[in-house]
C-alpha cells in the first residue's frame, strides 16, 4: 500500500486496482453489513468506500446516478410508482424526483448507515432524501419485493454494490422473478450490470436469467465512470410483457436542463443522444450479450 494513497482492490477485479490520493479520512466504521468508509481524496472531492469498494465519488457520480435513472424513466411515458433498491446515498432519488409525473418513490436500502453517512458528508446526494414523494424502507430488497403486491410499479432501479456482500442476492434469478411480479405490464427494470471489461461472465448470466423472466425487451447498455473499476459500468434495461418499450428511443427523454419538473439544477451527464449511444456495444460484448 503507497502512503497517502487509497487502491481499490477486490477479488472481482483480479490483478488490478485503481488508486486515489488520500487528503483526509473523514470517517471510518463498521455496520451491521459493512465496512464503512468515507475520505477527501486529492482530486474526486468526497469518496465513499464499503468494504473497500469505491461506491461514489463528489466529481463522477453524476454519471451513473443520472445514466441509471435516466435510462429507464425517459422509456416510459408517464412514470407514477418508482422504487429503488438500494441507492442509500440518495443519488438515484434525487435524479427520480425530477420527474413531476412520478407521485410515489420507495426506496429500500438494507444499511441505515449509508444513509446517515451520505446525509452527514454527501449533502449533493443526500438531497434526494428531501423529496416528499420519498418514503424510507431500511431492510433487505429481497424481502421487500416479495412483499409487494402485483403490478406496483411502473419502474424498479436496481443501485446495488457488488454482488460479494448484502447484495450478492440482487443478481440472482429469483430477485429478477420478484421484480418482475412487482411491476405493471410493460413496467422497466434498471439494474447496475457490472463491466463488460471484467465481468463478462457475470454479465452472460444475468441477461440469460432476464431474458427468461422479462418477456418484454432486455437490453444492455454502459456508461464510463473513471472511478468504478475499468472506468465502465453497466445496465440491464428490461420490460415486462405489455406496452411495447423501445430503451434506445426514449419517449420521454429528460433534456439537458433536466426541466421536467422542479430541477435538481442542470444535468451534468446524460442527454438523449448519450441515452442512445449507451445501448452500442463492442463486438465482444455484443456477441454475447446478443446471443444469450
Ligand atoms: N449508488 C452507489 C453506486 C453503487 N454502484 C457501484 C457500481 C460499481 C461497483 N464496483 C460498486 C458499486
Amino acid at each position: 500500500v503507497i502512503p497517502g494513497w487509497f487502491s481499490e482492490m477486490s477479488p472481482m477485479w483480479p490483478g488490478e486496482a485503481h488508486s486515489l490520493k488520500v487528503e483526509k479520512i473523514l470517517l471510518q466504521q463498521k455496520s451491521q453489513y459493512q465496512n464503512v468508509m468515507v475520505f477527501e481524496s486529492a482530486t474526486y472531492g468526497k469518496v465513499l468506500v464499503l468494504d473497500g469498494v469505491i461506491q461514489v465519488t463528489e466529481r463522477d457520480e453524476c454519471a451513473y446516478q443520472e445514466m441509471i435513472t435516466h435510462l429507464p424513466l425517459g422509456s416510459i411515458p408517464n412514470p407514477k410508482k418508482v422504487l429503488v433498491i438500494g441507492g442509500g446515498d440518495g443519488g438515484v432519488l434525487r435524479e427520480v424526483s425530477r420527474y413531476s409525473s412520478v407521485e410515489q418513490i420507495d426506496i429500500c436500502e438494507i444499511d441505515g448507515m449509508v444513509v446517515d453517512v451520505s446525509k452527514q458528508f454527501f449533502p449533493a446526494l443526500a438531497v434526494g432524501f428531501e423529496d416528499p414523494r420519498v418514503n424510507v424502507h431500511i431492510g433487505d430488497g429481497v424481502a421487500f419485493l416479495k412483499a409487494v403486491p402485483e403490478g406496483t410499479y411502473d419502474a424498479v432501479i436496481v443501485d446495488s454494490s457488488d454482488p460479494i456482500g448484502p447484495a450478492q442476492e440482487l443478481f440472482e434469478k429469483p430477485f429478477f422473478a420478484s421484480v418482475a411480479k412487482a411491476l405493471r405490464p410493460g413496467g422497466v427494470v434498471c439494474t447496475q450490470a457490472e463491466s463488460i471489461w471484467l465481468h463478462m461472465h457475470i454479465i452472460e448470466d444475468i441477461v440469460s436469467n432476464c431474458r427468461q423472466i422479462f418477456k418484454g425487451s432486455v437490453n444492455y447498455a454502459w456508461t464510463t465512470v473513471p472511478t468504478y473499476p475499468s472506468g465502465v459500468i453497466g445496465f440491464m434495461l428490461c420490460s415486462t410483457e405489455g406496452p411495447a418499450v423501445d430503451f434506445k428511443h426514449p419517449v420521454n427523454p429528460i433534456d439537458e436542463n433536466g426541466t421536467h419538473s422542479k430541477a435538481k439544477g442542470p444535468l451534468k451527464f446524460y442527454n438523449p443522444e448519450i441515452h442512445t449511444a449507451s445501448f452500442c456495444l463492442p463486438s465482444f460484448a455484443k456477441k454475447i450479450i446478443d446471443s444469450k
